[in-house]
């Protein structure tokens, strides 16, 4: 029988704030990960990149007021830095936690870039949170120097930079064949290195995709049965932080357009997630999301805990 393919993406909570951080933090993941591969799931593991590829540009840049030498980095050129260091870790502690369960697995970090629409509103409108948080009078200094920031779900202030709808995963195959050949496979981290297609040359633009939308998109296009998207809360509620706050354990698509409506999710926290979770119940029967804790997802997939988003 076929395997159950699962695309598991990870948020911040899952990697960590920063290269220390993160590497305690991947060798818990590589533990539920590992878990579900033993459970005799197909494997493929999305990441974001917020904090990382924001903290990559600001060094760049740090290095260029330096030295004028050196040229600007460009911000997908960052998406692919991030992509690599976030990769390798994951890899490598997916690969330490097979070793020490004596599993003979195979593990693969493919670079992804994905196709956006050079037209889509979202360069024209930068919603996408990069970076460390920042105060106020932080933001409105950078907002002075042509850099945008907006408040970032009630956190505090962050530089922002477009986010287009990810269009076409170019290394869908790869990815294919990876998993036909039994590998966990790490792929489009922080939402996949975003390019336009002129003329079949890629040429990256300046934007960071949201992982959970490409997460959508490839767990559509892999025909996975299970999006499974953890996070930093357990399950998603309606009055999220309110008295009357409730916790929702299984919704369908009609009621998550209709919460959608009333404004219950944060734009740029949980709401991307919900619609991400929307597209991928359209893409075909049965396809079914998942939002929890990292620590909960067996659970989860089990369907003893999270929120369920299903048609
Ligand atoms: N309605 C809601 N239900 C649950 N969490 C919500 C809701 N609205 C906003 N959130 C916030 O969304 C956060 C998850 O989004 P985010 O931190 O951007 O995710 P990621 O884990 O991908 O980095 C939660 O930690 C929570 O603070
Ligand atoms: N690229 C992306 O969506 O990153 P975060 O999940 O860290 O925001």
């Amino acid at each position: 029988m076929e395997k159950k393919k699962i695309v598991i993406a990870l948020g911040g909570n899952a990697l960590g704030k920063d290269i220390e951080e993160q590497k305690e933090a991947v060798a818990k993941t590589a533990k539920v990960i590992v878990d579900l591969a033993q459970e005799g799931y197909s494997l493929i593991v999305t990441h974001g990149n917020g904090p990382q590829v924001g903290m990559i540009q600001d060094a760049m840049d740090s290095l260029r007021a330096e030295n004028k030498n050196y040229k600007k980095v460009p911000l997908p050129t960052c998406v692919a830095m991030s992509q690599g260091y976030i990769g390798i870790d994951l890899q490598n502690a997916i690969k330490y936690e097979l070793f020490k369960r004596e599993i003979d697995g195979k593990v693969s970090t493919i670079l992804s870039q994905v196709e956006v629409d050079e037209n889509d509103e979202a360069f024209e409108n930068p919603t996408k949170p990069i970076g460390g948080f920042l105060t106020k009078e932080e933001a409105l200094e950078l907002e002075e120097t042509g850099v945008h920031c907006m408040e970032d779900a009630g956190r505090g202030y962050r530089v922002v930079v477009p986010s287009p709808m990810p269009k076409r995963i170019r290394e869908l195959k790869t990815i294919e064949t990876l998993l036909e050949a039994g590998h966990i496979v790490i792929t489009c981290g922080g939402g996949g290195i975003p390019v336009i297609n002129k003329g079949g040359k890629l040429t990256g633009v300046n934007a960071v995709i949201d992982k959970d939308n490409v997460s959508s998109l490839l767990a559509a296009q892999i025909g996975a049965d299970f999006l499974v998207i953890l996070t930093a809360v357990e399950k998603v509620a309606i009055n999220f932080g309110k008295e009357n706050q409730e916790w929702l354990s299984d919704i369908t698509v009609e009621q998550a357009e209709e919460y959608i409506r009333q404004d219950q999710f944060a734009k740029g926290s949980m709401l991307p997630k919900i619609e991400a979770a929307l597209r991928f119940a359209r893409s075909g029967q049965g396809r079914k999301t998942l939002i929890t804790l990292l620590d909960k997802a067996a659970d989860g997939i089990a369907g003893k805990t999270g929120t369920v988003i299903h048609e």
